[in-house]
């Protein structure tokens, strides 16, 4: 029986319980949680396969027989849950989710010798991570050059149940960029890795959505050398297509007076591109899973490991199609540029524009290129960057030689990946697993980087940056000559694990004096930033997130040249490491002699 005394506390604590709903109810739509959170599976197996990406037959890597992979959708605060099995015969494989942050999730970032062990021929991986920001994102494999030899898809992420766009669009539509040599990977390795060096030259295609045409245009009838941004005269032949084969071009199909979201991403090996669409303008306002200050461009610059979102409005005469075309910036262009077409409902998809395709910027027109990047700033009430930093680390790019062999070196660091993944060597503490000494902080304050080096000699190494956590971090990303006079190229940098703010780009060598022009106001926060040839780019990031983290150049190439840094933090947080991901190397072993 009860008394009063004891049903008071009852009342007590069924009171609290309806304030904490309350509580819940109001904070829910603010901290994002969507109470439809899924998990989203997916069972892929990756194979090297026929295929014609731009209609001519070749190997690519493939999942469940497509090229470009799968496309995963999910919303934000999901779960995806992908079940890797690698059908390849002779080949490891690990797939890395660009711009997903994995927060509590490291040993899912799919970095060969970084995060992980690779998946060896028929074994099966499970990537469980949470996508916890909408964002266009996209996936690729990160062992060896797994990225050229065609392994790669999107990765969408929607807003949650309970949160919006800050903007309208009534469709969308993405568009994954790519690069395309007809040399096998097998063979640009083997040439970047030879003595002489081999370069893999300029792609011969440009892919859109894993499609583009060899040997023929779409645009043959308005090829004339003034339209073409290829350095070749070459005439082509028209391209004739039905619809169904696997290098006809994408269509957009729309409807007039509406406005559509395109999900743009570049996952190039090599090329830095420029997209346009005839007669119609893009308002720019997503990079990298952060919403922009929306601005109006006619053309939009974009790198390898960059996503954009861009919104159109189709106010053009709709018995009309328009071209969307993209080229090549920053090298001397010998690709003819990549077309899909923009088609207007009801009028056929195969009634060609009448006017030639957007002509690309002129290749080394890096004031068009800076412009555009200096236009990007976030959107207002988006998180600032803290207002000091506790580390500098200033990391110069330069062209080497090692031994006779040529390399990229960051502050004269070649990075050489090591045996074991450094997530297992770091939480278990394995002393020979890599080089102890941490790299160089800055480089040689008398280095010239309007020259090509004195000395070109450098070494490589397995070092990292280890940061404390929680601390904020400042890289100041330098540019330098390349090993030959008058020359030096655009970098993609890109950041695993963490978004960075980009404070500012400037030209020559950074100096304390360039401190005082960086932006802390509305810097955009993005997962890859540029340098400039001879220029400087300064970001800052916090480094938050328990693991190791690849910080590299994203030109494919040159990241198997060397050219990244490994960042390490809070690692002795991380209690759940699946051994899954850490049964190779030294860690391999130690797990052995425990079961012993
Ligand atoms: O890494 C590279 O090597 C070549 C060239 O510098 C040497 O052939 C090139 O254009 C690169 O980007």
């Amino acid at each position: 029986m009860g008394t009063s005394s004891d049903h008071s506390p009852m009342v007590h604590q069924s009171w609290r319980g309806i304030q904490a709903i309350i509580i819940w109810f109001i904070l829910l739509p603010i901290i994002g949680v969507s109470g439809g959170a899924k998990t989203r599976h997916f069972k892929w197996e990756v194979e090297y396969m026929f295929w014609s990406p731009d209609c001519v037959e070749n190997v690519v890597m493939g999942i469940n027989g497509e090229f470009p992979g799968p496309t995963i959708r999910a919303k934000a605060g999901d779960t995806v849950d992908v079940e890797l099995t690698n059908k390849l015969s002779t080949e490891g494989v690990v797939i890395h989710w660009h711009g997903i942050r994995q927060f509590g999730t490291p040993w899912a970032d799919g970095t060969a010798s970084i995060s992980q062990c690779v998946i060896n021929p028929g074994e099966t991986f499970h990537y469980r991570f949470k996508v916890d920001r909408a964002g266009t994102y996209f996936y690729h494999g990160h062992f060896g050059m797994q990225r050229s030899a065609g392994l790669y898809g999107s990765l969408i992420v929607e807003v949650g149940e309970e949160e919006r766009e800050p903007f309208h669009y009534d469709g969308e539509f993405n568009l994954l960029l790519s690069d395309w040599w007809h040399q096998s990977v097998h063979n640009q390795e083997v040439g970047l890795s030879s003595n002489p060096f081999r370069w893999i030259g300029e792609p011969q295609t440009l892919l859109i959505n894993g499609r583009g045409q060899y040997n023929c245009s779409m645009a043959a009838n308005f090829r004339t050398p003034e339209s073409s941004s290829s350095s070749s005269n070459t005439q082509y032949s028209q391209c004739k297509f039905r619809g169904n084969e696997q290098c006809a071009p994408h269509i957009l199909r729309v409807n007039p007076n509406k406005t559509y979201r395109l999900r743009v991403a570049s996952t190039t090996a090599l090329a830095s591109l420029n997209l346009a669409i005839g007669n119609h303008k893009m308002v720019v306002v997503e990079a990298d899973g952060n919403y922009l200050q929306p601005f109006s461009v006619d053309d939009l610059d974009i790198y390898s490991g960059e996503s954009y979102s861009v919104l159109i409005t189709t106010d053009q005469d709709p018995s009309k199609n328009y071209w969307l075309s993209v080229g090549v910036r920053g090298r001397l262009p010998e690709t003819p540029p990549g077309l899909a077409i923009l088609n207007y409902k009801p009028t056929s998809a195969s009634k060609l524009p009448i006017s030639p395709p957007p002509v690309t910027p002129r290749w080394n027109d890096y004031g068009h290129s800076k412009a555009f990047s200096k236009k990007i700033f976030a959107l207002m009430g988006s998180s600032k960057p803290p207002k000091s930093y506790e580390r500098r680390i200033i990391l110069l790019n330069t062209q080497n030689k090692i031994n006779g062999y040529t390399k990229w070196a960051i502050n004269n660091v070649s990075l050489a990946l090591p045996p074991t993944p450094y997530l297992g060597s770091i939480k278990y503490g394995l002393k020979n697993a890599f080089d102890r000494n941490s790299p160089p902080e800055n480089f040689d304050e008398n280095y010239d980087v309007m020259s090509p080096p004195t000395n070109p000699n450098s070494t490589s190494g397995s070092g990292v940056y280890l940061l404390s956590f929680n601390t904020t971090v400042d890289v100041i990303l330098q540019n330098a000559n390349a090993l030959s006079a008058n020359v030096s190229e655009i970098h993609p940098w890109h950041l695993h694990g963490h978004d960075f703010w980009v404070l500012g780009y400037g030209e020559g060598k950074f100096s304390v004096k360039d401190e005082k022009k960086l932006n802390l106001k509305n810097p955009p926060l993005r997962n890859t930033a540029v340098i400039f040839p001879y220029g400087w780019t300064a970001l800052r990031f916090v480094a938050d997130n328990p693991g190791v983290w690849a910080f590299h150049c994203h030109i494919e190439p040159h990241l198997h040249m060397g050219m990244g840094v490994v960042f390490a933090e809070g690692v002795h947080h991380l209690n759940n490491i699946p051994n899954e991901a850490l049964t190779c190397g030294l860690t391999g072993k130690m797990f052995l002699s425990k079961n012993n």
